[in-house]
């Protein structure tokens, strides 16, 4: 796949330097490092999301749990009106993801060294929360609903869901102010399997109590 055929022009300049760095920085936290490879596994499969309207129109956009940047920075590439935070609590992550904006010149897109949990600036002001790889529904649901606005949404990428992690996400949704909107199945590449987006819509507040201490998400999950 090339990255004209997946990206927007003015995306594909930005996102090949980004490609071409992950190939050669031992750093990027991936074991796609061919850029022909990463097009799909990591370009198209983020920006398979641009099909929800509600990614499309996004103008604050956090992505949880970063890594090498992916679904973050094509979104901040395909989507120059949007601001986007990539946020990563590892350090080491945190200086690779700030090479990536470098080398694409990126200027709608920042790095966050904090736990989604712990980062008492990003609360409230969200139109979009994004995560991939990061972990349980319910627990993405939970680092993400504080740090929405009502009407805000969160979008998770996964593999095949169980139906238990589904249903143990719609409960701690229903706890969060969040409601399920849908899951969408994708095929951002030739012979992708199980890729599925799993949307929310934010239309209550948040109680008081959450965002809980860090590591409780996951150490004592919601429903
Ligand atoms: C498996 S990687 C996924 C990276 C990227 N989203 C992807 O799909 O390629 C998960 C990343 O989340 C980060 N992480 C884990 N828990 C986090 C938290 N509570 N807040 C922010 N980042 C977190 C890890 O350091 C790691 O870089």
């Amino acid at each position: 796949m090339k990255l004209s055929e997946v990206a927007p022009a003015g995306a594909v300049e930005p996102l090949a330097a980004i490609l071409e760095l992950q190939a050669h920085d031992v750093t990027a936290s991936t074991t796609v490092r061919d850029p022909r490879e990463a097009v799909g596994r990591h370009v198209a499969d983020s920006l398979s999301a641009l099909e929800l309207p509600f990614v499309a129109s996004a103008t604050r956009i956090a992505d949880l749990g970063s890594g090498a940047g992916w679904p973050g920075l094509a979104l901040a590439a395909a989507l120059p009106e949007a601001r986007v935070s990539l946020v990563e609590s590892a350090i080491r992550h945190c200086r690779y993801l700030e090479r990536a904006i470098e080398v694409s010149g990126l200027e709608n897109a920042d790095v966050v060294n904090a736990r989604a949990e712990s980062w008492p600036e990003g609360i409230g002001v969200h139109d979009l929360v994004t995560a991939r790889a990061l972990g349980a529904l319910a627990v993405i649901l939970e680092y993400a609903a504080p740090l929405l606005i009502e009407g805000g949404h969160v979008v998770a990428w996964k593999g095949a869901a169980s139906d238990e992690e589904v249903s143990a996400a719609t409960a701690a949704a229903a706890i969060l102010g969040l409601e399920p909107r849908g899951v969408v199945a994708v095929t951002p590449f030739p012979g992708a399997r199980d890729h599925t987006l799993h949307a929310y819509c934010k239309i209550a507040p948040t109680p008081s109590r959450f965002p809980r201490r860090p590591g409780m998400a996951t150490k004592r999950p919601l429903g």
